[in-house]
């Protein structure tokens, strides 16, 4: 098996090199600043060893790589029940589309696409302050990555709540139908602050190891959720984690993974590793480019395709 250390060093320099970097996403315009040239990769083996090379530590917005964490975290406050408001097949739409949602009467395909992860979210504050649901994930983000340091970016919060008309369309849709419960502001609040968490690769690497180890994460033998919720959530990732470039992705790649507009990936190697890659780049689908085409060397090099060598 080749040296992990290496591949990782190689595929970072070749990252770092390479001219096509595809477009950062502009219609949060805090986002627009951020340097296309940037690129992180982190990898956690199942001994929790780091690999990490080029700006793994630099801080970026999580934005969609959230929407595992709040799955997971609904999921642990209502169990299947979750599945009455937003549904788990593969949308092939893009990301922010609405047009499912008249027809399939306010119930989202997926929690990865924006209108089922607001009404995850949704889900997640009912019974509670926006403060203190926010505080939750904040915590439980904190407490996977075991980094108190994490927070949320008030700024590209404050930048997206702006500029949210099509969030704030599918918020309101989904409330006339009951699928979202609380004020449609509350959620939505909630919403843009945990997409705004500012994480680095290493971190968000760290935070989804107990994907990648039947729920439990290896190091600190916390057990997070159980091996079948585990599996079921990477199922999802690997079905729906990008949005209409996941049949792309699951072609290329071959894990379970999540992409977020700012430009990261979360890729889970089940028994191997838990990855993070970040380029601010994306491709048409909003899914970073560099990060995938990093991730394909990645799994390609180390065979650790879900699908086999
Ligand atoms: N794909 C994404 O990362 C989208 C998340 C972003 N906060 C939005 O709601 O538009």
């Amino acid at each position: 098996m080749p040296d992990l250390d290496s591949v990782v060093r190689e595929i970072s320099e070749e990252m770092a090199a390479r001219a096509d970097r595809g477009a950062v996403a502009d219609y949060i315009p805090e986002l627009a600043h951020v340097d296309p040239g940037r690129f992180g990769l982190a990898v956690i083996d199942a001994d929790g060893r780091l690999s990490a090379g080029g700006d793994s530590e630099t801080l970026f917005s999580i934005q969609s790589i959230s929407k595992v964490f709040t799955l997971t975290l609904a999921l642990g406050m209502v169990g299947d029940r979750l599945w009455k408001r937003v549904g788990r097949e593969p949308s092939g739409n893009p990301f922010n589309s609405i047009v499912q949602l008249e027809r399939e009467r306010g119930v989202p395909r997926n929690p990865f696409i924006n209108a089922g992860a607001i009404a995850v979210t949704d889900v997640i504050l009912s019974g509670h302050e926006p403060r203190e649901a926010l505080g939750e994930i904040l915590r439980f983000m904190q407490f996977l990555a075991q980094d108190q340091t994490i927070t949320i970016d008030a700024t590209v919060a404050a930048s997206e709540k702006r500029t949210g008309f099509r969030n704030t369309a599918l918020a309101n849709y989904m409330r006339s139908f009951g699928v979202i419960e609380n004020p449609v502001d509350y959620t939505l609040g909630v919403y843009f602050h945990h997409c705004a968490i500012a994480m680095t690769c290493r971190q968000l690497a760290a935070a989804g190891r107990f994907l990648a180890h039947n729920g439990r994460n290896p190091s600190t033998g916390h057990s997070v959720v159980s091996p079948e919720r585990a599996r079921r959530i990477n199922a999802i990732m690997l079905t729906c984690g990008h949005y209409d470039g996941s049949g792309e992705f699951a072609y290329r790649v071959g894990l379970p993974g999540k992409s977020g507009v700012g430009g990261g990936i979360l890729a889970v190697a089940p028994g191997r590793a838990s990855i993070a890659v970040w380029s601010p780049g994306l491709d048409e689908a909003g899914n970073s480019h560099l990060g995938r085409i990093a991730l394909e060397r990645l799994t390609q090099r180390m065979g650790w395709s879900v699908f086999g060598a």
